[in-house]
């Protein structure tokens, strides 16, 4: 090689070595899988000049998948697209790979964290002589050591997050999980023009409960309720426990004529709960609510607070109509 090629090259080697690291500081700094998997999917190709990147992740129980849709909210859920997940990889070496149709040349990296084998990155170039046999792979393969420890901190991170907003009791979320929640639920409201429904709804008597049960029996009331209200909405609904017995339900897409019938079926569903105290005795269980179908509008702000305010009322009005009794909290 002439000493003008040989210069040539280094200096591409300078270039693409400032890039990476630059990259890899993008990436030291992700704390969400949005940051992360943005990073990853959308910008690594672009900076570099890929056609495509994908991600095979080791993911046996469902653990990363399950945290990875909880964190993301429905639209950047397509980021998964890109994402395959597996029960068990084969593990890989750094080298070209066979890439699928249309692509030319391939590279696979494998992700490792502490000799753990996380997965497999593989990039993807319609460039027939972009990723050769016998090439140097030392960049890319520290780009990849990068990558394993970033996956592990942004799982840590995001299972914290994760933490402060559940409810430690029940597992439902806590306010701050849940206004959370309703923030998200507003903006795609306003974007897509959804319709969503608020239910709050709050366990009667339940300080008798405790008071002749005991709170061993109160704690299990509680748990009781939200593993029945689960069985009875859809994995994309929410719950969130306000406080003490209260709690407020979050139904994306649920109609307006279908409200009062959801409602009744709630409240039909805690009545058929089977709770029992410490000696294995029945304890009746019954709830109050009231509930309203929100559309979100351009350029408004309706605050979860505002919101609670308004069913809170209804509720109280619920309860003085002798308890077991939902509300529709019209205006
Ligand atoms: N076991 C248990 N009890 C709780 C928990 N949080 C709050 N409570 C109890 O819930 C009870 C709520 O009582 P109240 O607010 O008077 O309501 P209520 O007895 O349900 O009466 P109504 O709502 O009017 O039907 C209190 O006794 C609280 O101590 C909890 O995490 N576990």
């Amino acid at each position: 090689m002439e000493l003008k090629e040989l210069l040539e090259n280094a200096r591409r080697n300078e270039a693409l070595l400032q890039r990476l690291q630059a990259f890899e500081l993008q990436l030291l700094s992700a704390q969400s899988w949005l940051d992360f998997l943005t990073l990853l999917l959308e910008a690594l190709p672009s900076q570099f000049e890929l056609d495509a990147v994908t991600l095979k992740v080791c993911d046996p129980e469902g653990v990363l998948k399950a945290s990875m849709l909880q964190s993301l909210d429905l639209e950047q859920g397509t980021l998964l697209n890109q994402i395959e997940f597996k029960a068990c990889l084969p593990m890989v070496k750094a080298e070209p790979i066979a890439p699928p149709p249309p692509w030319r040349t391939g590279l696979g990296l494998p992700l490792i964290r502490n000799g753990e084998y996380l997965g497999q990155l593989c990039l993807y170039s319609s460039n027939s002589d972009r990723f050769q046999n016998g090439m140097a792979t030392d960049f890319m393969q520290h780009l990849a050591a990068v990558i394993a420890a970033c996956l592990i901190m942004v799982k840590q991170s995001e299972e914290q997050s994760r933490l402060a907003l559940t409810d430690p009791l029940t597992a439902t979320e806590n306010r701050r999980g849940f206004e959370r929640s309703y923030q998200r639920e507003w903006s795609r409201g306003q974007r897509q023009y959804h319709v969503f429904a608020m239910v709050l709804l709050d366990i009667d008597h339940f300080k008798k409960v405790n008071d002749i049960h005991g709170h061993g029996t109160g704690d299990r009331v509680l748990r009781q309720l939200c593993k029945t209200l689960k069985g009875v909405m859809r994995p994309t609904d929410h719950i969130g426990r306000l406080g003490g017995e209260e709690f407020a339900l979050l139904l994306p897409g649920c109609q307006p004529d279908q409200l009062e019938m959801v409602a009744a079926r709630i409240q039909q569903a805690i009545r058929d709960m089977d709770v029992r105290n410490d000696d294995g005795k029945q304890v009746p269980i019954t709830s109050s609510g009231s509930y309203l179908s929100v559309t979100p509008r351009p350029h408004q702000n309706l605050g979860l607070a505002d919101l609670l305010d308004h069913l809170d009322g209804y509720l109280y009005q619920a309860k003085g109509k002798g308890r077991d009794c939902f509300i529709h909290a019209a205006d």
